[in-house]
């Protein structure tokens, strides 16, 4: 199991990271909050590409800095700004990389083969990356990063630039790898982790808002949702989430402790969580 314990992470004297508390067991974890909220900052602390100002995290009880090699040999990562090379193909691309990760000749290319198939990259297999969508370059990098069949995989957004399509793609993938690991993805955009995540971490002023399941989550705003015509007028207590379409026309989406005037109660998803806690930001 991994934990964080009281981790602040400070940037000179920018406060990042403060004081915060999680524990980790197998299952798809979702880092969600807006651009700068701390999501990279904390992936690159457990990847130990950053040490924490104050505080610890433990694997199993050990400090991940102690365990040092043992504990990044458990690690799988895919940063966000995954470098590749661009002439090479997609199995010259994992072979180097497995090169890289020391693991033996022989069983790399059984697991190449394998992994390929699980990312559904089989067909392009000796295709140049040059020629790869950002999807398919997003999946070349989440099969580097489970080379080694790692008890831990954070990838760091993911789903940046992809296409809806490719983005039901990937939400399949990783639905696939996370049986009997933990894996934590981190994004601002709810859609896609809403159905995957079994847990939503999120920031707030750069401390741990919550870390529940999205059903849980969106339990707080039950009641509070509603969904108006669009123009209807609402009091200054009556916040518009976000817009949409029925077959009534265009509407809102409304959060308020009392009904607006003709409005019919909605069931609250992450999105329109997300947008409520993260209103006063004005960013979400
Ligand atoms: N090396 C650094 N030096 C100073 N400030 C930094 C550094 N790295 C990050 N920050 C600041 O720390 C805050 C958190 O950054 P971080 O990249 O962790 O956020 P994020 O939630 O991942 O955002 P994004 O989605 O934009 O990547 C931001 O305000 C950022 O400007």
């Amino acid at each position: 199991m991994l934990s964080v314990e009281h981790v602040t992470k400070r940037y000179g004297t920018f406060t990042a990271l403060e004081d915060v508390n999680l524990a980790f067991e197998p299952g798809v974890y979702g880092l969600l909050a807006p651009n700068g909220a701390g999501k990279t900052t904390l992936i690159k602390l457990l990847a130990t590409l950053l040490f924490p100002t104050e505080g610890r995290i433990l694997w199993d009880g050990e400090d991940i800095h102690t365990l040092g090699a043992e504990y990044r040999g458990l690690l799988g990562y895919l940063p966000q700004d995954f470098g590749f090379y661009p002439s090479y193909t997609a199995r010259q691309f994992l072979r180097y990389a497995a090169a890289l990760q020391c693991l033996p000749k022989g069983e790399a290319e059984g697991r190449i083969m394998e992994l390929l198939d699980t990312v559904g990259l089989a067909d392009a297999a000796d295709k140049k990356l040059k020629t790869f969508s950002g999807g398919m370059r997003q999946r070349v990098g989440i099969a580097v990063a489970m080379l080694t069949d790692p008890r831990l995989l954070l990838l760091d957004e993911p789903t940046a630039g992809l296409d809806p399509r490719e983005r039901v793609r990937f939400r399949n993938l990783i639905h696939a790898l996370a049986a009997d690991r933990i894996v934590i993805l981190s994004t601002h955009i709810v859609s896609d982790i809403e159905t995957i995540a079994g847990q939503i971490v999120l920031f707030k002023d750069h401390r741990l808002y919550c870390c529940d399941s999205p059903a849980r989550i969106c339990a707080q705003w039950k009641g509070k949702v509603w969904q108006v015509p669009a123009g209807t007028a609402l009091g200054p207590d009556q916040l518009v989430l976000s817009e949409g379409q029925s077959e009534a026309g265009p509407v809102l989406r409304v959060l308020s402790d009392t009904p607006p005037a003709g409005a019919v109660p909605v069931t609250p998803g992450l999105e329109d969580a997300f947008l409520a806690i993260y209103r006063e930001e004005g960013r979400a």
